[in-house]
């Protein structure tokens, strides 16, 4: 019965795109033929088939509160936070020890100090349980481990503690801002070592004391300090993990559950123990160098919901009833404009093995989709892409999903007229995010101008080479842009809801109407944008309160999903 109900449905639906439940006057004709069975046909959400009362009939407003038409105070609400900047510190580095050997009958034993362990190091990844930033944005500043010290008897010091950042999947990270200290001391060196040789003095040879690489015996007095020769400063070091580090400016866009975290900041190397300083004419050194400071980035993060299906409606227009109504999601629902606040993400299960008719889509590796994410985001009023209502902040959650649900309030007017305004925004907003695409893109370009060859004057090339500045490598490499579809090439189709409600029929007749002229080239696509997507575009009459029509939404979104 179940199965011949379904199947009924979806010739009735697919064919003229009627549904028997809603409106059976419409269905009246192809019901006649394929059915004997007398009645109106009722299909839950659940897949039972049922009677129920007919279109015309009030739905008897009840007291009781059930799933789909809860009471205003029965949602639930997990903190969000859609954008967040951060502060990543790699761990600093463990100072080297100042200390000799001391046994029985060795009296001025030879240096043993160790060296100072690295700085942790930053890890990133985006991971499938993740849902929002909003533990990052509270927390800002995100610090590893600092290596420890070196001790005695040549004992190296312990390696800081990593730390890992999970973020969900979806989230965009973009630089802001580096601080580098041994970069910085890499390129500084880089530069003194084409500048022409100084004349130095033995005296400037040896570098002196800076209390900032230096760390000397314990209980030296000022006086011993000043009489005492420093060798001259090891070089910067990086540690080896660096050469695995994203290179700067870090661009990355998350769209991926991630198997292995990312290096973001790889941990500053610890100092050097007194043994390294021995020298011919020293040979008990009572210096040893700092731990480096840890390298700082600044980071804007961004998360976009990757959903299959995004929902786009006018406020109030039955979204978050829609999202309960297709999953378990306990989205808040009330009677009046912007109940919802955050989006709302809800897993739409295919095939619970509860009799919900399996809905066969294999992934892009073959798999088969157990599930697919909905996201149902605040509703969108006229005028949203000027940041008006709540809509702008939100849009980006359906900028990518890949498929769109447009939905209608059936009872609120002319459903033409809001599919048109929704379009607007939409598209709007696609306008708004290009222009800052070419705005990013310019600001990146890198203006290609010939060294000048002094080859006349007689000028060998290593000399013209080092009056130039360092090349700055980074900049010379064409950063990846974030590759997103636009909106309006996006599959999309119309949900009409609230089709329970009395006088609803004439305004799905006149939208089904519209759209077949969407199709057909007949009217301009309501984006007024050229090659916007209008192949299989159709409009579902639904009851999301009482449940019914939406079980045709999970096989056309599969279908879509392949366009
Ligand atoms: N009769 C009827 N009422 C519905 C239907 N769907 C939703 N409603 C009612 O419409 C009102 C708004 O529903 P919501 O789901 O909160 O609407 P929304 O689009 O999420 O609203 P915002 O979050 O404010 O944008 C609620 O009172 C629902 O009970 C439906 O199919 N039929
Ligand atoms: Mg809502």
């Amino acid at each position: 019965m179940a199965r011949e109900a379904t199947e009924m449905m979806n010739r009735c639906f697919f064919g003229g795109t009627l549904t028997p439940f809603l409106y059976p006057a419409l269905c009246a004709s192809s019901l006649a033929s394929s059915t004997a069975r007398p009645g109106p046909l009722y299909a839950r959400c659940n897949s039972t088939i049922t009677t129920g009362p007919t279109s015309h009939q009030h739905v008897p407003h009840t007291t009781h509160s059930s799933h789909l038409d809860p009471t205003p105070d029965n949602y639930s609400l997990t903190p969000f936070a859609d954008r967040c900047i951060i502060t990543a510190e790699a761990g600093a580095g463990g100072h080297g020890c100042v200390s000799f050997l001391r046994e029985k009958y060795i009296e001025e034993g030879p240096p043993n100090g160790g060296d100072g362990g690295s700085g942790g190091n930053v890890y990133i990844q985006a991971v499938r349980g993740e849902t929002s930033l909003h533990k990052l944005a509270r927390r800002r500043l995100i610090k590893a481990g600092r290596g420890r010290n070196g001790q005695g008897k040549m004992r190296g010091g312990e390696r800081g503690a990593d730390v890992l950042i999970t973020v969900p999947v979806g989230t965009i990270v973009r630089e802001i801002l580096r601080h580098d200290p041994i970069a910085d001391e890499m390129a500084e060196q880089w530069r003194n070592e084409r500048q022409p040789p100084k004349q130095q003095t033995e005296q400037e040879e040896a570098s002196s004391y800076r209390k900032d690489k230096w760390l000397v015996f314990p209980g030296m007095v000022p006086s011993e300090l000043n009489r005492m020769t420093f060798p001259v400063l090891p070089p910067p070091r990086k540690s080896h993990l660096a050469a695995l580090q994203q290179e700067a400016p870090i661009w990355l866009d998350l769209d991926k559950h991630m198997e292995t975290p990312l290096l973001l900041a790889a941990g500053a190397m610890g100092g050097l123990g007194n043994p390294h300083f021995v020298l011919p004419n020293q040979s008990r050194p009572k210096m040893a160098t700092r731990g480096d400071e840890g390298m700082k980035v600044s980071m804007q993060l961004e998360l976009k919901i990757l959903a299959d299906l995004g929902l786009v409606g006018l406020p109030n227009a039955g979204k978050s009833t829609l999202t309960r109504a297709l999953t378990n999601s306990r989205a808040r629902v009330g009677s009046w404009a912007f109940t919802t606040l955050q989006p709302n993400v809800g897993t739409v299960v295919l095939d619970d093995h509860k009799g919900r008719p399996a809905v066969m889509k294999r992934g892009r590796n073959g798999e088969l989709r157990e599930n697919f994410l909905i996201a149902d985001v605040p509703g969108l009023i006229e005028d949203a892409h000027l940041d008006k209502g709540l809509g702008l902040g939100f849009l980006r959650h359906v900028e990518r999903a890949a498929v769109l649900a447009f939905v209608i309030d059936l009872s609120a007017g002319d459903a033409v007229h809001a599919l048109k305004l929704l379009w607007r925004e939409v598209s709007e907003y696609e306008n708004l995010q290009s222009r800052q695409l070419n705005a990013d893109t310019e600001r990146r370009m890198v203006t290609y101008s010939p060294a000048r060859s002094n080859s006349s004057n007689g000028d060998t090339f290593p000399e013209a080479f080092g009056n130039l500045d360092p090349p700055n490598f980074d900049s010379l490499k064409p950063l990846p842009f974030l590759s997103s579809t636009a909106i309006t090439s996006k599959p999309w189709f119309v949900v009409g809801t609230k089709a329970d409600l009395p006088e609803t029929q004439a305004n799905y007749e006149a939208l089904q109407k519209y759209l077949e002229g969407v199709k057909s080239g007949a009217q301009p696509h309501p984006s007024n944008k050229q090659n916007a997507w209008k192949y299989k575009v159709q409009a579902v009459p639904i009851s999301a309160i009482r449940g019914e029509g939406v079980e045709v939404i999970p096989q056309l979104v599969m279908d879509l999903l392949d366009e």
